[in-house]
């Protein structure tokens, strides 16, 4: 049986909005869980009804074979860490570390070991008697994680932690959080709605849209099979390539039939740019224009007017000569494996 589990979740808020809309996770012990999905789509309504800040309006929740919705929230044994760091600035780092074990009547030498502990692993260790306004954000975050952890939880829960941080420390501190994570080995649900941060840090994925669970996988599985159209556009970018006689030669070329799919999609890195006439092509072709070019550094997306529609390929470490200007022609390839077919629904076919 899994650690936690949430069974057909709903959350219903007013006389007809549904927050959540039958949503069922199950998540293992020491496992990195991450809740993905655009501004609104029940991320944190689902954590905070894990927490206990709001009840459901059915469903279940169970954490290690107990009801956890019986339970009330301070009994939870539950880690939190939020976006805004919530320390209090007129104690120490010690102290605000500290904070959560005072209620719980642990003895004052448990306290002195465990907070140390919880502020070495967050490599704070030498900060203790610092006042927080002195501090980082990233510091201050560090002390909310240590705060979380010294508690020891069942499960800890970080809604959106680094999203105040500026992009280079939220990466250093993402990589961080994976590392204490992994060391303490407590389940760990993790919101936010950055797709890179989701599939660096993440042992599974959960991608939700308005209420409900699109999939469920890990980074490669989502990234690399994505079971909806929204997953595909949501984690990563996909060209849509426009219905019509060019799109049905080049399926017809790949020997590709689907005859429920209502879209088909490549993603810009599977595709491949030729000169025109497209010679030595392995897939199908179009001849096209160039309209823009976006140098990356990394990467340039070339973006190619073709008779299939506007579609954009993806280089990887362009130099000099790959770089296309705009009104050039050029030829796309469509190796077989790039297209991918989904149905009216959303959901993918096998092609
Ligand atoms: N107390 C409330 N009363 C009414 N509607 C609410 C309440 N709390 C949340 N909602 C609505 O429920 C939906 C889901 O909100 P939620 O905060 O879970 O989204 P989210 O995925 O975490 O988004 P974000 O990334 O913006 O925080 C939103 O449309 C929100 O406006």
């Amino acid at each position: 049986m899994s650690y936690l589990t949430v069974a057909d979740a709903t959350k219903q808020f007013g006389p007809t909005f549904m927050a959540l809309n039958g949503v069922s996770v199950s998540i293992e012990r020491g496992e990195f869980f991450t809740l993905l999905g655009p501004s609104g789509c029940g991320k944190t309504t689902l954590l905070r009804a894990i927490a206990g800040f709001n009840d459901l309006t059915s469903g279940s929740i169970t954490l290690d074979g107990a009801n956890l919705r019986a339970v009330p929230p301070h009994q939870r044994d539950i880690g939190m860490v939020f976006q805004d760091y919530a320390v209090f600035p007129h104690l120490s780092v010690f102290d605000n570390v500290a904070f959560g074990l005072k209620p719980r009547k642990v003895p004052a030498a448990e306290i002195k070991t465990r907070v140390t502990q919880a502020l070495e692993a967050v490599r704070l260790g030498a900060m203790a008697e610092r006042l927080p306004a002195a501090m980082s954000g990233g510091q201050q975050q560090r002390i909310g994680l240590a705060r979380a952890m010294v508690i020891n939880p069942r499960l800890l829960l970080m809604d959106e932690p680094l999203s105040n941080l500026d992009a280079k420390l939220r990466i250093e501190l993402r990589e961080e959080i994976r590392d204490i994570q992994k060391q303490v080995d407590i389940a760990t649900i993790y919101v936010t709605h950055d797709q890179e941060e989701a599939l660096a840090i993440s042992d599974r994925i959960c991608v939700m849209n308005a209420g409900r669970i699109e999939q469920v996988g890990t980074p490669q599985e989502i990234y690399g099979n994505p079971q909806t159209r929204f997953v595909a556009e949501f984690v990563g970018t996909i060209n849509v390539f426009t219905p019509g006689p060019a799109l049905d030669a080049m399926l017809a070329t790949l020997d590709l039939k689907a005859p429920a799919a209502a879209t088909w999609a490549a993603r810009p890195e599977h595709l491949l740019l030729t000169g025109p006439g497209g010679d030595g092509a392995q897939g199908a072709t179009l001849a096209g224009t160039v309209t823009k070019y976006t140098y990356l550094g990394r990467e340039a997306h070339v973006q190619v007017d073709t008779p299939a529609g506007l579609l954009v390929v993806q280089i990887a470490n362009p130099g000099m000569a790959a770089t296309r200007e705009a009104g050039e022609a050029v030829t796309v390839v469509i190796p077989r494996n790039a297209p991918m077919a989904f149905g009216a629904d959303g959901a993918r076919i096998a092609g």
